[in-house]
């Protein structure tokens, strides 16, 4: 099997509140998108490197993107919504016998290699959608609509629950299938998925979780870039 992998860094990053957006604001004087995709091409899913790397930008930031990442990484422009950036990264994907793809936000661009692979090698094992989760540590409580807050309407079993990271993976197959079932949400943030396996069991296909990383943190808020300094470090020789 061969694999490949999508990136998507076509955000602006309106949470992390930065001039530039996301994925090119520095950590460690490097921009966000060149620490993801150093740590994906990395890898060694199935014992060999990715087949092919496709990024999402900004539509005005493909020139700088290329710049940043060489001939070799395939840049294309994003969309309006996170859903909408991995179809066009798809739709740019190259043929070539690649039959799993793993789709990763720059957001979190500290994913260690093992993670990577343990993801691919779900996938290589026949489970055609794969995500990381991690188990929930605080108490969680679905609330209610109050004009004043929220009433509490339940407690949640949270050993039901997993936080949910990239790279997730995927039957090529199964990922172009369920983003064509769902193209016509891919314009707008309120009905779009927040993530592609989300896509998966829409379809009411399978999707199976293997054992996520805190390394692979999601950098949202200024408070994250901070972290992500840290985890920089922790991560280098990765
Ligand atoms: N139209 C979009 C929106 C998001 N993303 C990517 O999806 C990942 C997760 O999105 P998020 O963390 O929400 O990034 P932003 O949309 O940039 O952040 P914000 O919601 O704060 O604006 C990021 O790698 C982001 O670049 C994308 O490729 N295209
Ligand atoms: C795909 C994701 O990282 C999985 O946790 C997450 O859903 C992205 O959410 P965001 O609101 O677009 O950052």
């Amino acid at each position: 099997m061969t694999t490949a992998a999508i990136l998507t860094a076509a955000g602006s990053g309106s949470r992390l509140g930065h001039a530039l957006p996301k994925a090119l604001v520095p950590v460690l004087g490097e921009p966000v998108v060149v620490h993801a995709a150093r740590r994906l091409l990395a890898a060694r899913p199935g014992g060999a490197p990715l087949a092919a790397l496709v990024v999402s930008a900004p539509a005005d930031h493909v020139d700088a993107f290329r710049a940043l990442l060489g001939p070799d990484v395939v840049v294309v422009p994003g969309g309006p919504t996170r859903q909408a950036s991995v179809a066009a990264s798809l739709a740019a994907l190259p043929d070539d016998g690649i039959d799993v793809v793993l789709v990763h936000d720059a957001a979190r661009p500290f994913a260690p290699a093992d993670l990577i692979e343990r993801v691919a090698a779900a996938v290589r094992a026949g489970h055609d959608a794969v995500v990381p989760g991690l188990a929930v540590t605080d108490t969680i409580k679905r609330v209610g609509a109050g004009d004043d807050g929220w009433p509490v309407e339940a407690t949640v079993a949270r050993g039901e629950l997993r936080a949910v990271q990239t790279p997730q993976g995927f039957a090529r197959a199964t990922l172009e299938r369920a983003h064509a079932a769902a193209e016509q949400d891919a314009g707008d943030e309120s009905v779009a998925a927040s993530d592609d396996a989300g896509l998966v069991e829409r379809l009411g296909l399978p999707v199976w979780v293997v054992p996520g990383d805190e390394r692979a943190a999601k950098i949202t808020t200024p408070r994250d870039l901070a972290v992500a300094v840290l985890l920089a470090t922790d991560t280098k020789d990765l």
